[in-house]
Order: structure tokens, then sequence, then C-alpha cells
């Protein structure tokens, strides 16, 4: 299967376990993996026949922007979700680092659905 990918998407937003975090945006930085046969926008030539990566960064970040979850994980399942919703795709990896979570490292969680799965 062919993939549309978009690496290391710079978001702001509201997320957090704990009160501290409740009160301002941080960054998270996104990477995504999007299942698409190409075949037609490999003999086209034409932007309308492929999955318009720059479209997808727009939904994520305006997303992004707006919402206030907990966990990274809930973040993912949703940003899983609204793709599904507005592309055409067969699956979604999405990959969500969190900068500022811990002193020494960086925090992230990763997830896979196939379209299937979210039905
Ligand atoms: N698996 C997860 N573990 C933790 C999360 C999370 O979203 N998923 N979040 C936190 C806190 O919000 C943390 O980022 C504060 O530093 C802790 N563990």
């Amino acid at each position: 299967m062919d993939k549309v990918l978009i690496e290391q998407l710079e978001v702001s937003t509201v997320i957090g376990v704990y009160e501290w975090e409740k009160q301002q945006p941080q960054p998270l930085i996104i990477d995504l993996a999007m299942d698409i046969d190409c075949t037609a926008a490999m003999q086209s030539d034409d932007l309308t026949d492929a999955l318009d990566y720059a479209k997808v960064a727009e939904l994520v970040t305006q997303y992004c922007n707006k919402e206030q979850f907990q966990l990274l994980e809930k973040l993912a399942g949703e940003l899983i979700r609204l793709i599904f919703t507005e592309f055409s795709v067969a699956a979604v990896k999405i990959k969500i680092r969190k900068p500022q979570a811990i002193e020494n490292g960086i925090a992230a969680v990763e997830c896979f659905r196939t379209r299937e799965q979210m039905n």
C-alpha cells in the first residue's frame, strides 16, 4: 500500500493530566502515515486525485488548537477518527511526541488503526 506522510508537524494544544497542564497550551510534534492508493495521482499528475497533505496538516493543526484532552492516547484516537471522516484513507499511523512531558527524554504515543477497526 502507498502512503502519504506528514512528519514533525508542530502543533500547540492544551493537554495533560495535571491541573498546571490545563492552564496553557504546550507544543506537540506529530508524525502521520496514511495508507492510500496513489495509482490515480501517479497517472494524472493532478492534486484532486491525491491526498492533499497540506489539507490534512491544516485540519490536524486547527483541531489541536481548539480541543483539550488529558491523554495523548485520547488525542491520537480523535485525530485518527477525524482523518477517516474527512479523507479517503485506508489506515492511519500517528505518533505524538510531548517534548515538555519528561525532563530527560521525549515521551510519545504511537497508534495505528485501519478504517475497519474504527467502525
Ligand atoms: N501513556 C500516557 N502517560 C502519561 C500521559 C499520557 O498522555 N499518556 N500524560 C501524563 C502527564 O500529562 C504528563 O505529560 C505530565 O508531565 C503522564 N503520563
